[in-house]
């Protein structure tokens, strides 16, 4: 069994996991300011209240597009199960030909993302990962990531809405949003949010297919995925464990490469 970790802008994912099964997954806030000591402490008790004993912990594997976060949590890791964590980037192998501008700047989660996603499902295809930003990306017909689209996350451009504006609420989605056209404040924001980001997926999947000959699969991950891909029109997958199965792929990758860590 093998952590991964998944450290976004706002939330991380903690993922146990071996080479078939997810045994779990949990999120937290993503917080600058704690120490790995502070982690640890959150680390052991996440593995303890799913009962795993950390001594089963083999390794772990950590995709941070937080830099500072990388080191803490890896020593939170080492101190909680006795192992270091790879970290992807510079050194660990992906197997992604990445065909942009500067390899090295492309995030983190969209090695990952698109490590398994080239793994699992037909190409040409197309990725959103909708967490803080909205990220897209697009990889070709021979399996090579050749780029993509970053845009504000919706609940982001959301959170400015009502930050920005004297009389716009903030608002919840605990219900479905059933009507296009909002009648009133709430229900004309939650439309905006659920129909207008929706629309905005579909959208970029019209003017994407036309640079394509063949039909393009597109898979939706991240928390704000979950909420949006029921008012898309197009065909879309949501896999929200896209990530952690990247960061399997290339756990395993590099643990056969370098012998057990
Ligand atoms: N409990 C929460 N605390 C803070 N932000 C939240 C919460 N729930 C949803 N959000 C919003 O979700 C977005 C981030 O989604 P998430 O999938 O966690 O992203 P990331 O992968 O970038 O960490 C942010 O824009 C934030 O406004
Ligand atoms: C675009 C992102 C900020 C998205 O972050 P997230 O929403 O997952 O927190 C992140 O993938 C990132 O910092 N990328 C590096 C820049 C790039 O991919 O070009
Ligand atoms: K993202």
């Amino acid at each position: 069994m093998f952590l991964a970790l998944d450290v976004g802008n706002t939330h991380t994912v903690l993922g146990v996991l071996d080479e078939e099964k997810l045994f779990f997954s949990c999120r937290f806030s993503t917080d600058r300011n704690k120490t790995s000591d502070e982690y640890s402490v959150m680390i052991r008790e996440l593995l303890i209240m799913h009962h795993t004993p950390p001594e089963q912990i083999s390794g772990g594997i950590i995709s941070s597009v937080v830099p500072s976060m990388k080191a803490v949590l890896r020593d939170a890791v080492y101190s909680v199960t006795g192992r270091t964590c790879m970290i992807v980037g510079p050194g660990v192998k992906n197997g992604l030909k990445i065909r942009i501008d500067n390899p090295a700047q492309l995030g983190s989660d969209q090695v990952a993302d698109a490590v398994a996603a080239i793994a699992e499902y037909p190409k040409p295809l197309l990725v959103f990962d909708m967490g803080t930003a909205t990220t897209v990306s697009v990889i070709n017909e021979n399996t090579e990531y050749i780029g993509g689209m970053i845009m504000a996350g919706a609940l982001l451009g959301l959170d400015a809405l009502s930050n920005r504006t004297s009389q716009l609420p903030e608002i919840s989605f605990a219900d479905k949003v059933d009507r296009l056209i909002g009648s009133n404040t709430v229900d004309c924001m939650r439309s905006g949010f659920a129909f207008g980001t929706a629309a905005m997926i579909d959208g970029v999947i019209d003017r994407m297919q036309k640079e394509f000959d063949r039909k393009l699969t597109v898979v939706l991950t991240g928390k704000t995925a979950e909420m949006i891909t029921p008012y898309c029109e197009r065909e879309v997958v949501l896999d929200k464990n896209l990530l952690l199965k990247g960061l399997r792929i290339i756990y395993l990758k590099n643990l056969h490469h370098k012998g057990s860590r």
